[in-house]
């Protein structure tokens, strides 16, 4: 199954585009209490001495609210908010072009921040530290550097995989951001206020049970939450509760823990043809014929947040408590030990 037909991937689609569930201000914002509860100072002592936010980097996986974020901090800024991202930047100048539109403290989001190209990084690096451009024009003998001094403002920053970004470039963010997975209260807040404003009656088992299979990401309980008002029209049934969306749920091969086919062809693969792993993330991509990027972004940030992988120096191991989850038998030859001992530190 390809990842854009994945149901539960925390990727884009058109409809989360759909705005009306996006919260709008700072207090609406539920969970990443830290993240908020710092911005709110931050941005209180940027206003009140009336300058530019320092730059701020959102790290964290895909739907948890890095985009929502950064363009709440422009409207609690009072100022513009301008939006690109990395892969769209294609030249130097593209991004000059940029810079020279902002006004005074507006805000620059670009998202998907790593994958910036070397030659355009090159530019942001006096930009976002002196606010000055520095532009080589003509060529040859003749050509020569201009400086063009720029408002300041502010760039807000959002990456997936803090590991591909230069040691450079991240140095120069004063306020780096970690978003971490939502808890299933939080998540349960948020499905309520969801239905909420789409006119869908729900109780509260019924909530509990959509934010319990969400994968600790927001994008995806708003998408879980459609598709369950779907099925709840469709029977006709009055008031979604926990069975209506267990029966939603489970149709859309969302398992409990909200673990997806994906999850599953993953999981199952270490533990059926390398009995548990340890494994490396290539075989693991060539084996599922995903990208390799799609797995380290998309499925393995939530299973190890789950305690169902370790990443060890010689590649994934599986936990027991993820074959007790999937109702497997340990193999006799699994190497695997319970707690963290081969735990490697992270890449990021
Ligand atoms: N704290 C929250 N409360 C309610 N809804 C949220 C929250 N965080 C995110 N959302 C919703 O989840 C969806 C995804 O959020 P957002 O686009 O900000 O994620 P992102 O971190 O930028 O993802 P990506 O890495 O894919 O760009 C949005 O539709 C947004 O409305
Ligand atoms: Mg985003």
């Amino acid at each position: 199954m390809s990842d854009a037909s994945r149901l539960i991937a925390p990727d884009k689609r058109g409809e989360d585009l759909d705005t009306t569930l996006r919260p709008q201000a700072l207090d609406d914002f539920v969970g990443q209490a830290q993240a908020r509860a710092n911005l709110k100072v931050f941005i209180g002592a940027a206003k009140a001495r009336g300058e530019a936010l320092d730059h701020v980097l959102f790290v964290g996986p895909p739907g948890l609210g890095k985009t929502t974020l950064a363009q709440i901090m422009a409207k609690e800024l009072g100022v513009n908010f301008r939006a690109t991202s990395g892969p769209v930047i294609a030249k130097a100048g593209d991004l000059a072009a940029l810079l020279t539109n902002l006004e005074e403290r507006d805000v620059l989001f670009i998202d998907e921040i790593h994958r910036l190209s070397p030659a355009v990084e090159e530019i942001l690096y006096p930009a976002m530290e002196d606010f000055q451009l520095d532009l080589i024009i003509g060529e040859g003998p003749a050509a020569r550097s201009v400086k063009i001094d720029l408002s300041k403002f502010t760039l807000v920053a959002a990456t997936t995989r803090i590991g591909l970004l230069t040691t450079p470039l991240r140095d120069r963010f004063g306020i780096p951001v970690r978003l971490n997975f939502y808890t299933v209260a939080e998540l349960e807040h948020i499905v309520k206020r969801g239905a909420r404003l789409m006119g869908l009656s729900m109780d509260e088992a019924g909530a509990q049970e959509i934010a319990r299979r969400s994968r600790g990401t927001p994008r995806i309980a708003g998408r879980l939450l459609r598709r369950v008002r779907d099925f709840a029209e469709f029977a006709d049934a009055g008031t979604v509760t926990r069975r209506i969306a267990d029966e939603a749920l489970s149709r859309l091969e969302v398992d409990s823990l909200g673990l997806d086919q994906l999850d599953r062809r993953y999981l199952d693969l270490i533990a059926v043809s390398f009995g548990g792993g340890p494994v490396g993330i290539e075989t693991i991509a060539a084996a599922l014929s995903e990208p390799r990027d799609a797995i380290e972004d998309i499925v393995e940030p939530y299973l190890l947040q789950q305690g169902f992988i370790q990443r060890t120096p010689r590649g994934r191991l599986m936990t027991q408590n993820a074959f007790r989850h999937l109702g497997l038998a340990v193999p006799s030859s699994y190497q695997g030990v319970q707690g963290a001992l081969f735990e490697a530190p992270g890449e990021d």
